[in-house]
């Protein structure tokens, strides 16, 4: 992968420039601009949100956007879907297999092999979200895509990424993830099969979520987050870009790449963050904290305190809590609980919450540890413990229930013995 430079700091009003001199100096839009650059904003909030709240950037680029544009047609969605009035709902705890890699002799691009394991609401009316999985061996080349219907979080579980964006290039592996907000183009490189997870959030953006008492430092530190700097290509050759547009897919094509910003300035930008580098906050004394304290990036809702997706790690860590059952205990939640495993075993599952796989326990569904790991929390001698390095699963936590398309309910995806592991957890009452 590409050894690339990056701007640290999360949501910092950054600018760069890959020719020195193709930012004007003093404003954002000059009668003629640097090196006859054209002046495009693009915002990720409305003009008016709140100066805290408002994102937005400057791009200084080849040619505006719309320059050489074809008519947008649409074109079949297949699995990367949004029409949640065809899925089903279910209450039934569920747990995925791997998505299978692209069959031998397939060539499979990120966009094509997006695949809808749940979602719910409507991105017209910038409400709800998609929780989607990704297998594909193929690069985007001459072809970009944005959403404009919300923030993709990407989570890679097999295979690096080098996701060309308009504002620069940014190379993630599994245990770092990215986010590309709404509408940002970009275009994504695999150096062979890869697969993982994305969460997209058809309203607000991800942040980092506020530290209360924590203090001024932990979790997700924000020097830890990375823009790109900007990089252009100046290529005269048909590209094609499909943009996500209500839950649809639109393409149209352009007679050059659309990756042309030679500078930019402002806040709005698609960032990476490593998964490693996070400062893990738990219990010293007693009982088992909520997973809301492994929280890395947080979608809230206009309920307060309440998310419309927040993203949860469970990381490396040392487990001293005293005289306390350690694993996740057994659990109803209001919230909807989907997790993913990047690599290695879950502390509340010893075998078939795979890497790869995923699991799903809606609003008030029982969930918990499975018998075998309830005999062991029960009975292990509670000396601090090492969870080890290189181990690392997560959690899409959600307010909405989420409704299920039929593909993901096929017999072949799903673990349909998943309830069994929780056999064996018998009455052990003695009164
Ligand atoms: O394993 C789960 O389902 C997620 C989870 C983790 C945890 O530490 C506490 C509660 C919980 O639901
Ligand atoms: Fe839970």
């Amino acid at each position: 992968m590409a050894d690339l430079a990056y701007q640290s700091g999360y949501g910092n009003m950054f600018e760069t420039e890959a020719i020195s001199g193709a930012l004007p100096r003093g404003q954002c839009a000059p009668q003629v601009c640097p090196f006859n650059l054209y002046a495009e904003q693009l915002n990720g909030t409305a003009f008016t949100a709140p100066r805290a709240l408002n994102q937005r950037s400057w791009m200084y680029k080849l040619r505006p956007s719309v320059s050489g544009q074809t008519p947008y047609q649409k074109i079949e969605a297949g699995q990367f879907s949004n029409a949640f009035s065809t899925f089903e709902v279910t209450p039934s705890q569920l747990r995925w297999r791997e998505l299978p890699l692209p069959a031998d002799g397939t060539q499979i691009d990120f966009v094509q092999g997006i695949s809808t394991m749940g979602g719910i609401g409507d991105p017209t009316v910038k409400t709800g979200l998609a929780i989607y999985m990704y297998s594909c061996n193929t690069s985007m080349d001459n072809k970009a895509f944005y959403s404009a219907d919300g923030d993709f979080l990407i989570v890679p579980q097999l295979g690096s990424l080098l996701i060309k964006t308009e504002m620069g290039r940014l190379s993630i592996e599994p245990q770092e993830i990215a986010v590309i907000p709404r509408g940002i183009k970009f275009a994504v490189y695999v150096q062979g099969d890869s697969r993982g997870y994305i969460s997209e959030v058809f309203s607000g953006h991800f942040k980092i979520p506020d530290l209360g008492p924590i203090g001024a430092n932990g979790l997700a530190n924000p020097r830890d987050f990375y823009a790109p700097v900007a990089w252009y290509e100046d290529i005269d050759a048909e590209f094609t870009v499909v943009g996500k547009f209500g839950g649809e897919l639109f393409q149209y094509t352009l007679p050059h790449s659309p990756f042309d910003v030679v500078a930019w300035h402002g806040n709005y930008t698609p960032y990476k963050y490593d998964l490693r580098n996070y400062n893990t906050m738990n219990t010293v004394s007693y009982d088992h904290a909520d997973p809301c304290i492994f929280t890395v990036l947080t979608c809230q809702s206009l309920d307060p305190g309440t998310a419309v997706l927040d993203f949860v790690i469970f990381p490396p860590r040392w487990m001293v809590a005293e005289h306390t059952f350690r694993p996740p205990y057994y659990h109803r939640n209001t919230m909807t609980e989907f997790m993913g495993n990047i690599v290695g075993t879950y502390d509340a599952k010893t075998d078939g919450f795979v890497p790869g796989g995923a699991s799903l326990h809606s609003c008030m569904s029982g969930h918990g540890p499975e018998a075998k790991v309830f005999e062991k929390g029960s009975t292990s001698k509670l000396e601090p413990v090492r969870y080890p390095d290189n181990n690392l699963q997560f959690m899409f936590e959600t307010m909405f229930m989420l409704r299920i398309p039929s593909w993901a309910l096929e017999r072949e995806r799903l673990d349909i013995n998943y309830l069994e592991c929780w056999k064996g957890l018998e009455k052990h009452f003695t009164p």
